[in-house]
């Protein structure tokens, strides 16, 4: 890892002794204060990077499987989206990024930076993707295609949303890559995904998110690496946001790894938001039983394995 990335470890070993995570106002003199806290403190008025009413999706039985959710992604923060498997986080972020399954019925609003995408057409949401709101999924080859070098990918997503040249669009994605820590950037540029380690893909994929400074998805964005890369990817991530001043949706169902990335967290379970507040708040007086037990669940593996990491 570069030299001024966080390591796990690290912060999770200083993190456990002071029984705080960073981005709580605990370590408020310690750590970066995103421009829009700041304004938002001095009353500027500013719109939600995204924001989400009455969110209600249905399948083709009228069952519901995500009930009345509404929440706001701030600028400039993390909101962790946190739940157990089938709670409906993954058809919450698809509604986001106009993805949702054929078949499925959705009501309710998504705002992104004010702007109501209900009726938008598949042309708009082309335009919207990448450039507005970029995706990191578990698996690359969601989104990276295999049959095209990275560069090419990098460059085409540039291409298609801003005026600049190929060779100015592939200088930028080429920074970029160095900006997710790869090494041999421009080897990189030529290669095809399958000729690149998991890991590697996975910083491709940050890369390729981040790269035109959108809000940003990010849905159980490590579950396919091993407990190192994983580690190193989610310090990354999280530096990297910190460090563009860029909000995130963080979707995951690891107690662990929301507190240690979250400014504010929602806890979903059945398809509904039970509980929502500062990730402070929650981890530190949950309301709700089901919340109290995913915070006893985290004490548990911070005291069992001295909070190693990810997978502890
Ligand atoms: N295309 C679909 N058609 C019908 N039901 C679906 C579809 N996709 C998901 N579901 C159902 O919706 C519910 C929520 O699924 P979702 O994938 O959002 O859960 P999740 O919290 O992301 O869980 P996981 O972490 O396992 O992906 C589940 O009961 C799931 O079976």
């Amino acid at each position: 890892m570069g030299g001024n990335v966080v390591g796990w470890e690290k912060l999770f070993a200083s993190c456990a002794m002071d029984g705080v995570f960073p981005g709580h106002d605990d370590f408020s003199d310690r750590l970066f204060i995103p421009d829009c806290w700041r304004k938002a403190q001095e009353g500027e008025i500013m719109d939600a990077a995204v924001e989400i009413k009455h969110l209600n999706i249905r399948n083709a039985n009228g069952q519901s499987l995500v009930h009345n959710s509404s929440f706001c992604l701030k600028p400039g923060e993390t909101y962790c989206l946190l739940g157990e498997s089938g709670s409906g986080k993954t058809l919450t972020s698809k509604a986001i990024l106009g993805m949702l399954p054929a078949g499925l019925q959705m009501s309710g609003d998504i705002l992104l930076r004010g702007q109501n995408l209900k009726s938008l057409s598949q042309k708009d949401w082309r335009k919207i993707r990448g450039r507005q709101v970029g995706v990191i999924f578990q698996h690359p080859e969601q989104a990276l295609h295999p049959a095209l070098p990275i560069g090419r990918q990098l460059g085409d997503l540039m291409l298609s949303h801003l005026p600049v040249s190929r060779h100015e669009a592939e200088q930028q994605a080429e920074k970029m890559l160095s900006q997710v820590l790869l090494k041999d950037t421009a080897h990189v540029m030529k290669s095809y995904p399958h000729e690149l380690s998991g890991g590697m893909n996975q910083r491709v994929m940050i890369a390729m998110a981040l790269l035109l400074k959108p809000e940003v998805i990010a849905d159980e964005p490590t579950s396919a690496l091993d407990v190192t890369t994983q580690a190193e990817v989610i310090s990354l991530l999280h530096h990297l946001i910190l460090e563009l001043n860029m909000s995130m949706l963080f979707i995951t169902h690891d107690v662990l790894l929301a507190s240690y990335l979250a400014d504010t967290i929602g806890v979903m379970r059945d398809g509904e938001i039970i509980e929502q507040g500062s990730a402070k708040r929650i981890l530190g007086q949950p309301e709700h039983e089901y919340t109290k037990q995913l915070c006893r669940y985290r004490s548990q593996r911070l005291l069992s394995k001295g909070g190693a990491g990810p997978n502890a």
